[in-house]
């Protein structure tokens, strides 16, 4: 009953439901890898994502599936043995960053893009005072110097709800209590004015009750300063607090994307099934915590198969030899797609499996040859067909 969806809707289907807008932050087929003697790790094996102004989009998966590779591969922080392909295209505004130098990612981290940690002493110098190191950050990436920077420290201070702001400019890093400390690096972050903060389990050492607050504050200063956000847990819960859009992450590949809302309404993937099944407080008659057996394989091959099949309820024999692409769940939810060989829904398993095969061969046939530019074209194109 429906127009057969066309084999080239795969990869690059815009997220959101803003195409047309340009993504302040777009990822395409991002590969980034690290080589040892005996193996490469995929640990992020060409995923597509995109961030558009003034909303929080989450990137969630149990530990082990790519996700501060991926943060660190859009900052240029992917280190030796670590390797962010060519291939891979990362656009902040339009413009491609990958290949950038030294020098341009350290204006890119100083003006465009903020980052914070899980450890907030990681971003913290333990010998010099907090007020020191904010005076330090508005003097390098903004010029401000003197009695402005003194002044400037302490409003930043305040707009993160800092209490007694000027006195504590003088105290250190050790000083301050954990949640304190994660609110000190937000305000040496806004001292850069970012656009774009990438969130790495920014509350995860929290208490509960400070992680929350933070996340609050977050939220609010998204608010004031149209911060667009790209917010990385392991947490359903979290996830579902704070973000717009999802991305489920497995094993160096995402499996599902959709709005928060659709997401927790109507998982597709069994992958974030299970996921949900595991928040706590879902069976309140079972005092066991539910997880999903087995752990998130190392991802040393190219995939040519479903890398959660291992650990999936509703794996059949196609899901070891086939290797799922990200289709439309159904017809009607555009924004909401899923890599399972389940999918999609108005088609027949069989149906749905060639299809599967289709897209993955045009993707290996398209993808080298596929400039960035050229992508993006695609993706204006596709955006309008499939709606
Ligand atoms: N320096 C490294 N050398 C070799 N492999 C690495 C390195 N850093 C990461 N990896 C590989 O990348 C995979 C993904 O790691 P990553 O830190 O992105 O996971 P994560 O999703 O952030 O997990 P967590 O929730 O534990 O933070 C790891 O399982 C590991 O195989
Ligand atoms: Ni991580």
């Amino acid at each position: 009953m429906s127009a057969p969806l066309s084999d080239d809707d795969a990869e690059t289907v815009p997220d959101g439901r803003r195409s047309g807008e340009q993504p302040i932050l777009s990822v395409r087929n991002l590969q980034t890898v690290f080589r040892t003697d005996r193996e490469t790790i995929r640990a992020v094996d060409g995923i597509d994502l995109d961030l558009y102004e003034g909303e929080t989009v989450g990137l969630v998966g149990e530990s082990g599936s790519g996700k501060s590779v991926t943060a660190r591969s859009i900052m240029g922080l992917v280190e030796e043995p670590g390797e962010v392909l060519p291939e891979s295209s990362i656009r902040f505004k339009g413009e491609e960053i990958t290949g950038y130098d030294t020098a341009q990612y350290q204006e890119l981290r100083g003006s465009g893009i903020g980052m914070i940690f899980q450890d907030p002493l990681s971003s913290l110098n333990p010998v010099f005072t907090v007020g020191n190191q904010i005076r330090e950050a508005l003097k390098v990436n903004r010029g401000i110097t003197g009695e402005e920077a003194r002044e400037t420290a302490i409003d930043l201070l305040e707009s993160v709800q800092i209490p007694d702001a000027a006195r504590r400019l003088g105290e250190y890093p050790h000083e301050f209590s954990g949640g304190m400390r994660q609110r000190a690096v937000i305000a040496m972050m806004l001292a850069c004015d970012p656009e774009v903060l990438i969130c790495d389990e920014p509350t995860t050492a929290l208490d509960v009750t400070i992680q929350a607050q933070i996340l609050e504050l977050l939220s609010d200063l998204q608010d004031e300063r149209g911060l667009s956000i790209l917010f990385i847990t392991h947490d359903m819960g979290v996830i579902a607090d704070i973000t717009d859009r999802v991305n489920v992450m497995y094993a160096g590949e995402i499996v599902e994307k959709a709005p928060t809302e659709e997401l927790f309404a109507s998982p597709r993937h069994p992958y974030t099934e299970g996921l949900l099944e595991a928040i706590p407080g879902q069976h309140a008659d079972e005092d066991r915590l539910r997880t999903i057996e087995g752990e998130v394989p190392t991802p040393n091959e190219a995939a040519t198969h479903c890398r959660f099949a291992p650990r999936c309820p509703k794996a059949f024999e196609e899901c070891e030899a086939v290797h799922p692409e990200l289709v439309e769940v159904d017809e009607s939810a555009a924004d909401h797609t899923a890599a399972c060989l389940l999918y999609p829904e108005q088609m027949t398993t069989g149906e749905a499996v060639a299809h599967h095969e289709r897209l993955g061969e045009a993707r290996e046939d398209g993808d080298g040859s596929t400039a960035p530019g050229e992508a993006d074209e695609d993706v204006a194109a596709d955006g309008g067909d499939s709606r």
